[in-house]
């Protein structure tokens, strides 16, 4: 391999050697090429500013004006990010790989995006399977210029040491996730580029790069599938605000704009959170169960027609006998029965349904008479006051939120739907004193997941190309149907480490979790190469796995990094507390402090006390400072440079799955790990 300087971070860092390279011919020409890669992007830039709005009517000329602003926004490049960061050569042909396409005045390709056909080889090539290139090189920037490169000779067996990759992966974190798109590993790649219609599951350890590879997959999936996918749309949804603050700006970067980011909470949101289930309640509204209870009350509330209905039509009524009321009833029903949301009759249609029967059957009596009804007469009589009361006995108009109230407020209702499905103490832990009206009610999370099924019994939920799932070892059935009912006939990408589940639901494999989202038959892939934590912390985090996670095979650290580990014990918290973060904030990086939830507002004065702008981080995802207090059970999906954990044995304590929380916890630290316990360190962690 030849290497000339090696300032091998694509963006911008101080470089690692700074051998003069104003003589080196390759580095010239490369600089060469970026001076004229960045001439293009701005000449592209010009010629999409230029293009005249005029379509042929208003609303072409409006969809070509969104077309424009589209394509500047996608154009408007980061003065920081390089327009690219690496090279491939199969002696032929030469390309620079970036982040988009960059063309010149010709049309000639002067950048090919990294998710091209033709960037493959720059991520999967080896030594040993070099995938046709005989060079693949790496650039290394500084303040936007180019001040280095690494080359593998891989025609000649050479490959690189992995030096970019480990500069890369140990900048100094601090502010939110970056993309990784100049060194995603080979066995990522092969999970950002599997095809459309596959859903995939991947089951990784902590930092083994889940989040960063199901967000570069939906930039993948929507440059590969864009029109497809632009009409239905990617869906990534995370676990909290806090986590999604944190990944926002990672398909941005990439020039992605239009994926919708979200919460499980926020996509069940129909109505007004306002209280707190006990553990217990909560476990029991989110399984799979209340799924059940729902449909019955709903269904289970249409009445059998007793009478023949009149139905007025044109000025005549039409006698529909009571047997075939019964037989629409029922083929109705039936139909609402199915288990794909996207076919199945919804309740609210049936509702129209019947009602639009009713009418058919009185135009056909009038046909036979020899009539000739309208259509616009046949609606009339389906909205007819006689139709709408047969409707309103036999199929009442319902809402989600009067439909779950009423469940969780009147024993016999609750009694009719639950029979069979619910013991009588379960149902007793469901019931709650009603309210005035359902708005007002104390509404629960995992209340407005129950409003959303009913929603979702009730009508159609639009769905979307690709969902991602990420955290969703945590989900609960019930919130694993929320998901599902957004898929429609998309795909999926399930990201989660089943070690790192704290939820009641935890389950100890995918299949009930990729049942629950429609999707049992999805491939579950692994990912076992560490990335953000070296080897000394994770290998003590993984310590924990044998009591949280047997079976799972433990991540192995591509990095090692002596004193990244410390373990101390104290007497008393705050004074040491103050003194190791008084040191880590004095380096470049992010401090996070993790206590237990509990701990926050102590541990937040003690660090105040020493002088230390210490801000807690919220989960409305409100910037902390450079220092952050992090309540335990805030802390999955993030990293910090640095995290001190003060009072491990009070995470553990906190919660039923508070070892799970602890390896959570332990494992979020790019180069520093302290750990300070006054208590004893649970079992697995001692000696
Ligand atoms: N190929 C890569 N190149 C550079 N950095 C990487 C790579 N893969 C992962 N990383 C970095 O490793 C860190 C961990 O990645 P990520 O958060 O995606 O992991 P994760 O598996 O989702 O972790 P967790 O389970 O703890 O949430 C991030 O800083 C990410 O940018």
């Amino acid at each position: 391999m030849s290497a000339t300087p090696t300032d091998t971070t694509p963006t911008d860092t101080p470089p690692t050697d700074t051998t003069p390279a104003a003589t080196d011919p390759v580095l010239a020409a490369e600089r060469a090429h970026l001076a004229l890669a960045g001439d293009c992007l701005t000449g592209m830039r010009a010629a999409a500013s230029a293009v005249v709005d005029a379509g042929v009517d208003a609303w072409a000329s409006e969809r070509l004006g969104a077309a424009r602003a589209e394509r500047l926004r996608s154009l408007a490049a980061d003065p920081g990010v390089p327009p690219f960061f690496g090279r491939t050569d199969t002696g032929e042909e030469t390309f620079h790989i970036g982040r988009r396409h960059v063309r010149d005045a010709a049309g000639r390709p002067v950048v090919i995006d990294w998710r091209a056909p033709m960037s493959r080889p720059f991520y999967r090539a080896s030594a040993a399977d070099p995938q046709g290139l005989v060079r693949r090189r790496r650039f290394g920037f500084s303040g936007g210029e180019l001040t280095g490169y690494e080359d593998e000779l891989l025609g000649a067996g050479e490959e690189g040491d992995g030096a970019l990759l480990r500069a890369e992966i140990e900048r100094p974190r601090s502010g939110p996730m970056r993309d990784i798109v100049a060194t995603i590993q080979p066995e990522q790649d092969e999970i950002v580029r599997a095809p459309l219609a596959e859903s995939v599951c991947v089951q990784g350890a902590p930092g083994t790069g889940k989040t960063a590879v199901g967000l570069h997959r939906a930039a993948y999936l929507l440059y590969t599938h864009g029109g497809q996918l632009a009409r239905t749309g990617v869906l990534v949804v995370g676990p909290n605000r806090a986590f999604l603050r944190y990944i926002e700006q990672v398909l941005p970067t990439l020039g992605e704009v239009d994926v919708e980011q979200t919460t499980v909470a926020a996509l069940t949101a129909r109505v007004p959170v306002r209280a707190q289930d006990r553990p217990e309640v909560a476990a029991l509204k989110g399984d799979a169960r209340m799924a059940q209870v729902l449909e019955r009350a709903l269904w289970g509330a249409i009445a059998k027609p007793a009478d023949d209905v009149l139905v007025p039509l044109a000025g005549r009524r039409y006698r529909v006998p009571v047997e075939r009321l019964k037989r629409h009833v029922d083929d109705l029903r039936r139909r609402g029965r199915g288990a794909d949301d996207q076919q199945r009759l919804h309740y609210s249609a049936g509702r129209e349904r019947l009602a639009m029967l009713l009418a058919e059957d009185a135009r056909r009596q009038k046909e036979e008479a020899g009539g000739s009804p309208t259509d616009a007469e046949t609606r009339r009589a389906a909205r007819s006051p006689e139709v709408r009361a047969f409707c309103d006995a036999v199929w009442p108009a319902r809402d989600a939120e009067g439909l779950v109230a009423a469940l969780l407020t009147d024993p016999a209702v609750l009694a009719r739907a639950a029979r069979g499905l619910l013991t009588d103490d379960e149902q007793a832990l469901l019931l709650r004193p009603a309210t005035r009206s359902p708005r007002t009610a104390p509404w629960t999370g995992a209340d407005a997941v129950l409003v959303d099924e009913a929603a979702g019994l009730l009508e159609r939920t639009p769905g979307y190309g690709h969902v991602v799932v990420d955290e969703a070892q945590d989900l609960s059935p019930m919130q694993c149907r929320a998901v599902a009912r957004r898929l429609a006939a998309g795909s999926l990408t399930v990201l989660g480490d089943l070690a790192q589940a704290t939820s009641p639901w935890s389950p100890s494999d995918w299949a009930p979790t990729l049942a629950g989202l429609g999707r049992p038959d999805t491939a579950v892939r692994p990912l076992t190469r560490g990335y953000r934590v070296p080897a000394e912390v994770l290998d003590y985090a993984n310590r924990l796995l044998p009591a949280i996670a047997p079976g799972l095979p433990a991540a192995t650290a591509v990095r090692h990094e002596a004193g990244a580990l410390e373990v101390r014990p104290v007497a008393d918290l705050a004074g040491p507390l103050a003194e190791v973060v008084t040191a880590l904030a004095a380096g470049p990086g992010s401090v996070g402090v993790v206590c237990a939830d509990a701990a926050v507002p102590a541990v937040t004065g003690a660090l105040r006390d020493a002088g230390l702008p210490a801000a807690v981080l919220a989960d409305d995802g409100a910037a902390a400072g450079r220092v952050a207090v992090v309540p335990a059970t805030l802390a999955k999906g993030l990293e910090f440079d640095a995290v001190v954990v003060a009072d491990p044995a009070a995470i553990a304590a906190a919660e039923p799955r508070g070892l799970n929380r602890l390896y959570v916890v332990l494992t979020r630290a790019v180069s520093t790990l302290v750990v300070l316990h006054r208590d004893d360190l649970p079992a697995p962690l001692a000696g």
